[in-house]
């Protein structure tokens, strides 16, 4: 059908996290420095007129009325007063509770997706308002810039980063992002800093908690920094090392693969515009 759109979910990394404080409603202040990867989801949207919206794939572990990317579009369709609908069907590479907002960037997908599919015209700063109801993470992925974040990570600037490849491991565990924000031994006072500092390097302070609560993901951690500066994405359990050439990273996820066949490694370099912006373009 010639109105169907098949659009890419990127995965995102957290190339530092800072926790500054906590604010009265229980959410964390962050300081940030997202940026995508050549590397996700796909996701199909097929158009239908009878104002029913399905997936047609299922997410292990979550139901049909609670998967982001159908709250997304039940969200979209409430704002319609045309009987909009969709089937859609994913291919889930992203794993979840990975740190790679998988879910958040499904959801962003799924937004952008059917503001055009359904001529709704809403505008990106309506679209980022409406992801920020269903998660932390959509705004980035509606804005589709590689950004430095503050406030929950949804006040958002273009950051220019460096492009390296990344070797990511999954280490066959997931972290939930509420029990890790929960711990009592959490980080949540490091200094602001401004992200021209930020730039230069930083750390993320989820990584010692995800650390107790999963050792794999400490292992997986300790191993890569063998091979560069690696370090924890989000609050977990992805972990990451920059290098300089994809022929050097294919070496590090061949060791990986060898040494550590539990694990889930890839291979993916680091963009500044997001491949779904670069696809809706
Ligand atoms: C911390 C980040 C950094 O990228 O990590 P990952 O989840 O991707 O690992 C994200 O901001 C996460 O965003 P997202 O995954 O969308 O989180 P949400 O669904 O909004 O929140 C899940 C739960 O985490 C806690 N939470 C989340 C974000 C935040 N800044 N402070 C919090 O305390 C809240 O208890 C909330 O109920
Ligand atoms: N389409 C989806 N894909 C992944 N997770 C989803 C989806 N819809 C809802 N979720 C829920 O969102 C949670 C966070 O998922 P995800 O964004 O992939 O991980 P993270 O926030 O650690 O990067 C999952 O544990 C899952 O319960």
């Amino acid at each position: 059908m010639n109105n169907a759109l098949i659009l890419p979910a990127p995965a995102k990394l957290n190339r530092m996290l800072h926790i500054t404080g906590r604010r009265a409603d229980g959410y964390h202040e962050l300081q940030t420095l997202f940026q995508f990867l050549e590397y996700g989801d796909t996701l199909h949207f097929l158009p239908r007129s009878d104002g029913q919206t399905r997936l047609h794939t299922e997410v292990a572990g979550i139901g049909h009325d609670d998967n982001l990317i159908v709250r997304a579009a039940r969200r979209l369709q409430s704002l319609s007063e045309r009987s909009c609908g969709v089937d859609i069907t994913l291919e889930k590479r992203l794993p979840q509770g990975g740190g790679l907002g998988g879910g958040s960037s499904d959801a962003a997908t799924t937004l952008l997706a059917l503001d055009r599919l359904w001529h709704l015209d809403l505008g990106e700063d309506r679209l980022a308002a409406i992801g920020l109801e269903l998660g932390a993470d959509v705004p980035v992925f509606i804005r589709g810039f590689a950004a430095w974040g503050e406030g929950i990570g949804e006040r958002l600037q273009p950051a220019p980063l460096d492009r390296p490849w990344f070797v990511v491991i999954h280490p066959g565990v997931s972290v939930s992002t509420g029990a890790l924000f929960n711990h009592p031994e959490l980080t949540r006072q490091t200094p602001s800093i401004s992200m021209a500092r930020a730039l230069q390097g930083g750390h993320n302070d989820c990584e010692q908690v995800a650390r107790s609560l999963q050792p794999c993901i400490g292992e997986a951690i300790d191993w890569l920094k063998h091979f560069g500066s690696a370090m924890m994405t989000g609050t977990g359990s992805c972990v990451f090392c920059p290098l300089s050439d994809r022929e050097k990273a294919l070496r590090i996820m061949q060791a990986t693969d060898r040494k550590y066949p539990q694990w889930q490694t890839f291979v993916a370099q680091g963009c500044n515009i997001s491949p779904l912006h670069a696809a809706l373009k």
